[in-house]
């Protein structure tokens, strides 16, 4: 235990025959020793006994997307508000990845509109979709791309915007060492890669978001 800093004791293992994926606990918590051998490090130290348990905890939260079947949170639409046929755009909806060649964090926002046909989902639904793909191994234009395709599978609006700002921090700690440098990418179906007008409206709304990282 982490006596020096006092962090709270992780929760204790339920089963040790814990299987996730084909892959016994046990071996991922070795994996997590080994890397820290490889860094320098003695895992038989006091204050890293925990450190393997704790990082396959974590490891089981940030990527919990795989489990998750984003196109299930948009089954349920609205038809009752078919009346309404501009765009509604979501913005500012933080996310948390990890990029799949480096495995270090994608920190950033990703903003998503569209303009219906008949069909609108309940906000959160969009907020959870980008967080099923988010929880992934991930590369950024390949996330901005499935968060579209899948509004676009769901709904079947005239047009489909998304745009991701990230912040990589196989950039900003390591490697070239930049910071502040972020990455936007964008993915326009429909009426807003065909239509300019409709794709300004998207844009200026996000514009008056909460502000870029
Ligand atoms: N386009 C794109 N590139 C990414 C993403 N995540 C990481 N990268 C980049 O992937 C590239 C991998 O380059 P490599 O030359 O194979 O790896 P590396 O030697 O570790 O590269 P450096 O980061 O330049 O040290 C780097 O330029 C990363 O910045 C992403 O989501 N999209
Ligand atoms: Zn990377």
């Amino acid at each position: 235990m982490c006596t020096r800093f006092a962090c709270p004791p992780e929760p204790a293992v339920t089963d040790s025959h814990d299987h996730r994926n084909g892959v016994p606990r046990t071996q991922a918590e070795d994996a997590v020793r080994t890397l820290l051998r490889w860094a320098g490090e003695d895992p038989a130290r006091e204050g890293l006994l925990d450190t393997p348990k704790r990082v396959v905890n974590a490891y089981t939260e940030w990527f919990s997307g795989y489990a998750l079947d984003p196109d299930e949170y948009l089954a349920r639409t609205f038809e009752e508000v078919a009346g309404y046929d501009e765009m509604i755009v979501l913005r500012d909806i933080e996310f948390e990845s990890h990029c799949e060649h480096h495995m270090a964090p994608i920190i950033g926002r990703v903003h998503v509109g569209y303009l219906p046909d008949g069909k609108v989902v309940g906000i959160s639904k969009l907020a959870r979709v980008v967080e099923a793909y988010a929880r992934r191994f991930q590369v950024q234009e390949k996330m901005t791309a499935q968060i579209a395709g899948c509004v676009q599978r769901a709904l079947a609006p005239l047009g489909v915007g998304v745009v991701v700002d990230g912040s990589h921090e196989c950039m900003t700690t390591r490697g070239v060492h930049k910071r502040g440098v972020s990455m936007v990418t964008s993915t326009m179906l429909g009426s807003f890669r065909e239509d300019a007008r409709t794709r300004d409206e998207f844009l200026r709304f996000i514009e008056g978001g909460g502000g870029r990282r």
